[in-house]
């Protein structure tokens, strides 16, 4: 196995330091030699990334994705591992499917695949799906979410919530309560009057996290809230976690950038449910994640043929793009901030890289129970890492993604933060920028 030396490589904004990575471990590097050398000047070492959200299309849809085109987009965004969404065709409702895929991230070799089993029988919200057996499988199971759908009846929620607590599961719901959000196309404010467009209102999704934390509650189990969108469901959220309530939540890339607004294109790349929402649940939602009552970004990187996106908009899937562009988003939205205590993003801004760290890393690794992910690279830890160029910007340019969709709602933006390489059990997945498998 080859071994890395990665010298003079600042470890989360701290001072310079050279790391030896052999035996799927990191070691001191000072006065050590390797196979490989890297010039880690100018560059901040993470933990690898964990994604809690993400759609990998296989079984089903290989046409959009699949377990390795999406593991390659996710190495080259600086991730280690991802938990990958039920709703496959076939669903991922059994051991066999979450077996199956579990297999593909490992055939695949580039980040730890953790499937992500459907709370509910086909995603349907009738019947409780094989949760057990999921847990049971060689996938070991322990998140379980109908994401594209929202569980509804408050009786099966609760059984699910009560159901995993065996094991210490966690329900990671997509909070959307479905009779307010018929024929939504987009979130219901002043741009969806302007536009005549059908709204999705923020109250579907608050009424559903009011009803789930109350319920997480009186079953003392552990809930996780999917894309939190609203300025509403932040103040839910901090309630709940002041009650002592076990309640995480996340939070994609795309909801603490972007708007309604950008409905007024009616290009479907702008599609996405939950839907963009406004600039003040954007305030919201940035101060939510900077104080921690948002625990996680998670990209809900949704995949989709050209077909389902280059259509009008009422026909298009929602859904969009987010591994090979998250961390720089997030660098973008949370340098500066002064409740984060973050400043520019250089490479000594220490309390900018350790909250990345937290909500990137460490957080997710411990929603969803991967215990050999979310540890610094120091020595003595797993070396699954990230290296980051903090000083590099580049321009997203779809033809240039490694998803095998190119629903990126980025296309020609410049961001901060450049992957340069990535680690996964101390082997290259990712280096000078450029996927190694
Ligand atoms: N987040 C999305 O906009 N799309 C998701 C599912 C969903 O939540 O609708 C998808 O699978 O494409």
């Amino acid at each position: 196995m080859t071994t890395y030396l990665i010298k003079n490589v600042s470890v989360l904004g701290a001072t310079p330091t050279d790391l030896l990575l052999r035996d799927g471990l990191v070691h001191d590097g000072a006065g050590q030699s390797a196979d490989v050398e890297i010039d880690g000047k100018g560059l901040v070492a993470l933990p690898g990334l964990v994604d809690l959200h993400t759609h990998l299309r296989e079984p089903g849809r290989e046409d959009a994705e699949t377990v390795e085109t999406g593991s390659r987009a996710a190495a080259l965004g600086g991730y280690t591992a991802v938990c990958a969404m039920a709703n496959t065709d076939p669903v991922a409702d059994t051991a066999g499917v979450v077996e199956q895929v579990w297999r593909l991230g490992q055939a695949a070799g580039l980040v730890d695949v953790q499937p992500i089993g459907a709370v509910t029988i086909g995603l349907a919200g009738e019947q409780l799906a094989e949760l057990g057996a999921m847990a049971d499988s060689p996938a070991k199971v322990r998140m379980f979410s109908d994401d594209g759908f929202c569980v509804h009846d408050p009786r099966l929620m609760r059984r699910a919530l009560e159901y995993v607590k065996a094991f210490d599961g966690v329900i990671a719901q997509h909070a959307e309560e479905h009779r307010l959000t018929v024929g939504a196309q987009m979130h219901e404010g002043v741009e969806s009057a302007k536009l005549g467009l059908t709204g999705w209102p923020a109250v579907a999704e608050e009424a559903i996290i009011a009803r789930d934390v109350l319920l997480a509650e009186h079953v003392g189990s552990r809930l996780h809230v999917c894309h939190v969108s609203t300025a509403g469901s932040v103040e839910i959220l901090r309630h709940a976690k002041a009650r002592g309530v076990h309640v995480t939540a996340e939070v994609t890339p795309h909801h603490l950038l972007l708007t309604d607004t950008r409905a007024c294109t009616y290009d479907p790349v702008n599609k996405v449910n939950p839907p963009l929402r406004t600039q003040s649940d954007i305030d919201a939602l940035r101060a939510g994640l900077a104080e921690g009552v948002i625990d996680a970004v998670a990209t809900d990187h949704a995949p989709h043929a050209t077909e389902d996106k280059e259509c009008e908009w009422a026909r298009a899937r929602p859904g969009m793009l987010g591994l090979e562009t998250a961390l720089s988003i997030t660098v973008q939205v949370l340098a500066g901030r002064e409740d984060a205590g973050a400043g520019d993003g250089g490479v000594t801004d220490a309390a900018l890289w350790d909250l990345i760290a937290e909500r990137m890393s460490r957080t997710p690794a411990r929603i969803a129970g991967l215990t050999g992910h979310g540890h610094d690279p120091v020595p003595g830890a797993p070396a699954n890492l990230t290296l980051v160029d903090p000083a590099a910007r580049w321009t997203v340019d779809p033809a240039a993604l490694a998803s095998r969709s190119r629903n990126t709602p980025y296309t020609g933006m410049e961001l901060p933060g450049r992957v340069v390489a990535t680690f996964l059990r101390g082997e290259a997945t990712v280096l000078d920028g450029k996927a190694q498998k």
